[in-house]
């Protein structure tokens, strides 16, 4: 039983999916691929499909011995476990943070800087690391003492939740896609997507930042170019920002995606606020559908934890994520002027 050409079986009620599905993913080398068009082209598998067609590209496969049906199976296995009811911490949001993770390693400033191990790894990462989030962020699950929580003595609740669920999923029939690795790469792997799935939690941000910011200043640089990383804790250092990067991307992708993504993040928070309403908790902030003004919040979003992030990124792989920052800036605009009475923009 042969796989599908792109890992996922595709609805029969669209005549030409195949090629539709060809198509979008000619783009998969692109921050504007339509990751939102490829969920529907697969019938809600973006994840399996994009994770299986990068690691393909990438030769990842035979480099390390993953049968493919192997690595379809346990992507499959890890798909189903994204839950489809979560408006934006879905499969759908996983594949888009695995393709922006693809493309911020494929920055001319980090061309042969990674090993293929590495690149497994957060690609690995990103394909895993919100499963099973249940649409409710960690200080919710603190503060009503959930299972998870106490698991976790409250400490990055959903991250650990996450990375324990992919590492158990690796050990179910047929899913080992790590298999044939030898013990010590698949500790390094292991340690590797830890380490970055960990520094997803928001509450790392700004002390990653400011590593980011000393790394730019201290950077050291090859003569062609590419940045100089000479031991574990600064390579693991630029990953676990790559993927914290890819986690906060959709603020600057094109317009139109950015949009949808607020949608489904609002849909998300207002169902939490809701939830805490009920619970007579008090409303966390920006999740109470009465009183948030959607536009604002991401305007203060971008202006000091997006803008920060991306420019300090684009500093460290200079001039490679120019015109990430230019759609960056081009949403702020929008959202800026979607504010009532806000003062018009300066005319030139
Ligand atoms: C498109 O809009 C957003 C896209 C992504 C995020 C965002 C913040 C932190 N992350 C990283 C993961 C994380 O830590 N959390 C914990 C909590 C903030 O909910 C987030 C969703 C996930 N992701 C926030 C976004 O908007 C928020 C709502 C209005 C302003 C801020
Ligand atoms: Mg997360
Ligand atoms: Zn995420």
């Amino acid at each position: 039983d042969s796989l599908p050409r792109f890992g996922v079986p595709l609805p029969q009620d669209l005549p030409n999916a195949e090629e539709e599905l060809e198509r979008e993913l000619d783009n998969i080398d692109k921050w504007g691929m339509d990751i939102f068009r490829i969920d529907m082209l697969t019938s809600h598998r973006p994840l399996t499909c994009v994770s299986y067609t990068l690691f393909e590209e990438r030769n990842l496969l035979k480099s390390f011995n993953i049968p493919p049906k192997t690595f379809v199976t346990y992507m499959l296995n890890i798909e189903e476990h994204y839950n489809k009811e979560v408006k934006y911490h879905n499969q759908v949001h996983a594949a888009d943070v695995t393709h922006s993770t693809h493309f911020l390693l494929c920055a001319p400033a980090l061309e042969s800087v990674f090993t293929d191990l590495e690149i497994l790894a957060a690609l690995f990462a990103a394909c895993i690391h919100d499963v099973r989030h249940p649409g409710l962020n960690n200080q919710f699950l603190v503060n009503t003492n959930s299972e998870l929580a106490i698991m976790y003595n409250d400490e990055s609740v959903l991250e650990n939740h996450s990375l324990a669920v992919a590492f158990k999923l690796l050990q179910m029939d047929n899913c080992n896609m790590l298999e044939a690795l030898n013990k010590k790469a698949v500790a390094a792997v292991q340690k590797m997507v830890i380490d970055m799935v960990l520094a997803t939690d928001m509450v790392k941000h700004m002390s990653l930042l400011a590593e980011l910011k000393t790394m730019v200043e201290t950077k050291k640089v090859a003569g062609s170019g590419v940045l100089l990383l000479d031991n574990y804790s600064d390579r693991i250092q630029v990953l676990k920002n790559l993927l914290h990067c890819a986690d906060l991307a959709n603020p600057a992708k094109p317009p139109d995606f950015c949009q949808q993504w607020t949608q489904r993040v609002m849909g998300e928070f207002f169902t939490q606020g809701d939830l805490e309403k009920e619970k007579k908790m008090e409303v966390s902030p920006m999740m109470d559908r009465n009183t948030v003004v959607v536009e604002k919040s991401q305007v203060g979003f971008i202006d000091y934890i997006i803008h920060p992030l991306w420019e300090t990124w684009a500093d460290l792989v200079y001039p490679d994520a120019q015109d990430i920052l230019m759609y960056l800036e081009q949403n702020r605009e929008y959202y800026q002027g979607q504010i009532r009475d806000s003062p018009p923009p300066e005319t030139a």
